[in-house]
């Protein structure tokens, strides 16, 4: 879609509203484009059929049912069928496809289904034909027929033009593809089994678009159009549709309310929700804007006033918020305020900012002990005040601790100084602290050792001793009191901070010589990663699946969602393991040169409440710089701890650990992963492995009658209900991944 006049901009960027008309209108030409244009939309939905069309397609089906035929030939669109052409108009971008919404891809009468998808392919050949780049396809529209039916027809769609963008259209509010008609059914079916709070809940949405990317392999091409309407999802599940495609926010009328002005607003649960995809730069169409009783008013000065609650429910359109709201709502108004509130968005945070560009972007992970770095990736890094902050601050407390024992001469070295900047720090915490100190700084990067010897003549007056090698072979004239080094990576250990640190603490005071950091631990935990997945797919076709999928990635991770979440809906997140700098000596002195004292393994389980995939393993780390009695100076980048340890920090994203084969998981289970730090004395890599578990609850007494009522876990969401009631929970195992293992790609020692 290129929309390109009339747009708006946010604190977000630029944003696009068109108009999505759900029914077919007449022929698209340029009255109707102007009229839109008009209206202040950049874009207008167009259905490629007609009524016409969906009459002639019936008669056939009719015709075929009657002479008992169970399947039925639809022949190809005619002139008169069409509302779409390959003129000017589909040439200005401006015009998104819209498939008939009357078929019936997913019907269980093979009749219907067979003619829907011949009905749906017409019309993506004609599109294509035509040079249309979007279509809206309406989703199945109850969950419960023939889903395989409806994917097939979509995955052979694709087929048919390999250049047009499929968005599924569908609700973002689960239970609405419950059966129109399920109460009245409900009371005469056994109740037990169709209750439909446990049939359509939630996820039912997400559900079938989850079944239609997974047969479509995660195609680049299959987009979501989601339906907003008056009823949204809790909290968890905007998270969920957060980590999916959104290309396009489908408002419908129904969504709004009238405020006592009689003007349509949405309400705070919806402004947040817009404000939450916002950040997914969607387009927004409003839907069925047409279709209310506009009373015209002389002024319209009265823009925005705050709501009322809800009182009344209009059966068309907007809701009125006061029994004696006078509706002054006009097609336009709906734009008006959805644009008002796209301007007026909050500032996007300053992760968001940084990272603009690299959301789920997948990069290798730096090895800057390889590697030389070029200045660029240091001018990154030394982007961020609040970790160099955070060091200087600990260099400060260290030297201020050393003062009070009575440590005089205290020689200072930055070990993997770059381009200098916690050269800098050391020396200013120095000066705060009243302390005179020897400085060095060592580095392995002849380039960025010319850019410290520049540093040294122009900033710091020559004071540093500059030493041009692999801090392993460093031989000081003397004993170090204290070693600065940053050599983490996104998973704290992943750069070698560990094998370069050991290689260099000989030349640590034995007694009181410390290093910043003290230590660090890598954290990890399973998530949902739908984009990254698709991408590592796309990668695959044309590299080795084995360089593709058995490789950590450095990402901004965006797009996701945590399977495991606690109570107050963070992230369940299990440390993996420790490295405590100095090692002691005995531990160093066992070593035969294999590196073993380096390795670590960990296992957590992680509880699953809400069903999803599991794409991969994402992971963090925490670091303690510097710690005495009273005071500790630490960096994280875990989501549920970044704010309170090291606000603001963005050196860092995350470390996504992928899966080859994603594993569904499903209500009440539980992930299981295991996670290996291993070397061979030369290299440095990690193995990892998931496995999945569900529960059933059994009776008690295993008598012949009571097994005969074993009942799934999603009969009991709540694991207390089923122990108390005299069922045992048994878990059983649903799958295992294979280990996956970095060891071709390895870090080298
Ligand atoms: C992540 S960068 C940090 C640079 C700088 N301290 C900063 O905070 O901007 C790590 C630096 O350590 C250097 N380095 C890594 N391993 C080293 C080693 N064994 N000996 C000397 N320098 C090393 C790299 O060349 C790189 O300049």
């Amino acid at each position: 879609m290129s929309a390109s006049t009339g747009d708006g901009s946010s604190n977000m960027g630029s944003f696009y509203i068109g108009e999505h008309l759900p029914v077919p209108g007449g022929a698209v030409n340029f009255d109707v484009l102007d009229q839109s244009s008009r209206d202040n939309y950049n874009m207008l939905s167009a259905h490629i059929t007609n009524i016409n069309y969906e009459s002639k397609v019936m008669k056939l089906i009719d015709e075929a049912r009657v002479a008992g035929r169970n399947r039925v030939y639809i022949p190809g669109l005619e002139a008169e069928d069409v509302n779409v052409h390959p003129d000017e108009c589909i040439a200005s971008g401006k015009v998104l496809g819209v498939t008939s919404t009357w078929i019936e891809l997913d019907s269980l009468d093979s009749l219907v289904a067979s003619a829907s998808r011949q009905v749906l392919h017409h019309e993506i050949a004609y599109a294509g034909f035509c040079g249309l780049g979007t279509l809206l396809i309406e989703g199945p529209k109850t969950a419960e027929k023939n889903t395989g039916a409806y994917c097939q027809a979509i995955v052979q769609g694709l087929a048919i033009n390999a250049y047009l963008h499929f968005h599924i259209m569908l609700p973002a509010y689960g239970p609405s593809l419950a059966p129109i008609d399920q109460d009245s059914e409900g009371e005469t079916q056994d109740a037990a089994n169709a209750t439909p709070e446990v049939l359509y809940d939630e996820f039912t949405s997400w559900d079938t678009w989850n079944a239609i990317r997974t047969a479509a392999r995660y195609s680049p091409r299959l987009g979501l159009a989601l339906q907003i309407q008056y009823s949204i999802p809790k909290a968890y599940t905007l998270k969920r549709w957060f980590a999916e495609p959104i290309r396009y926010l489908i408002i419908d009328a129904s969504a709004y309310l009238l405020n006592t002005k009689g003007f349509p607003v949405l309400t705070k649960p919806h402004q947040n929700l817009i404000q939450m995809y916002a950040r997914k730069a969607p387009y927004y169409l409003l839907s069925n804007v047409r279709n209310t009783e506009y009373e015209p008013e002389d002024s319209v000065d009265t823009e925005f006033p705050p709501l009322v609650p809800p009182v009344k429910l209009n059966p068309r359109g907007a809701k009125q918020t006061g029994a004696t709201a006078k509706r002054r709502d006009d097609p336009e108004s709906y734009r008006r305020y959805l644009q008002h509130l796209l301007t007026n968005l909050p500032p996007a945070p300053p992760l968001d900012t940084f990272g603009a560009g690299y959301q789920d972007f997948l990069q290798s992970p730096l090895q800057p002990l390889a590697d030389n770095l070029e200045s660029m990736t240091y001018e990154v890094f030394e982007k961020d005040p609040v970790k160099y902050d955070q060091y200087e601050k600990a260099v400060k407390l260290a030297l201020e601790d050393m003062k009070a024992q009575g440590i005089e001469n205290i020689c200072v070295a930055v070990v993997g100084a770059g381009r200098g900047p916690l050269v800098t720090r050391c020396i200013r915490a120095a000066t705060n602290a009243s302390v005179d100190i020897q400085m060095f700084a060592i580095e392995k990067n002849p380039n960025a050792y010319v850019h410290l010897m520049k540093m040294n003549r122009d900033v710091w007056d020559d004071r540093v001793t500059l030493v041009k090698t692999d801090m392993r072979k460093w031989q000081p004239p003397s004993y170090l009191h204290i070693l600065v080094s940053e050599l983490l990576g996104s998973f704290a250990d992943n750069e070698l901070s560990p094998e370069c640190l050991d290689g260099v603490q000989r030349v640590l005071h034995p007694t009181v010589g410390i290093s910043i950091p003290h230590s660090y631990t890598a954290h990890f935990t399973p998530i949902m990663a739908p984009k990254i997945h698709g991408d590592l797919l796309a990668r695959a076709v044309t590299n080795n699946p084995i360089d593709v999928f058995e490789v950590p990635y450095v990402v901004m991770l965006t797009a996701i969602d945590f399977l495991s979440v606690n109570v107050d809906g963070n992230p369940n997140i299990h440390q993996a393991w420790e490295f405590k700098h100095p090692v002691p000596a005995d531990e160093l002195e066992h070593e035969n040169g294999f590196n073993d004292h380096n390795e670590r393994e960990a296992f957590a389980v992680f509880p699953i409440s809400r069903r999803g995939v599991i794409h991969g393993i994402a992971g963090y780390f925490e670091c303690i710089l510097y710690k005495n009695e009273s005071s500790i100076v630490e960096l994280s980048t875990r989501p549920d701890t970044i704010d309170a340890k090291s606000k603001d920090m963005i050196s860092w994203f995350a470390i996504y650990f992928p899966l080859k084969t994603p594993m569904p998981v499903p209500d009440n289970s539980e992930a299981q992963v295991s996670f290996w730090r291993t070397t061979d004395g030369r290299k440095v890599w990690y193995d990892w492995m998931v496995e999945t578990f569900g529960f059933v609850y059994e009776p008690s007494d295993p008598t012949p009658a009571s097994t005969a009522t074993k009942r799934s876990s999603l009969a009991f969401a709540n694991d207390q209900l089923g122990a108390q009631n005299g069922y045992d929970r048994k878990r059983f195992s649903i799958a295992a991944s294979e280990i996956c293992t970095s060891r071709k790609n390895g870090c080298l020692m």
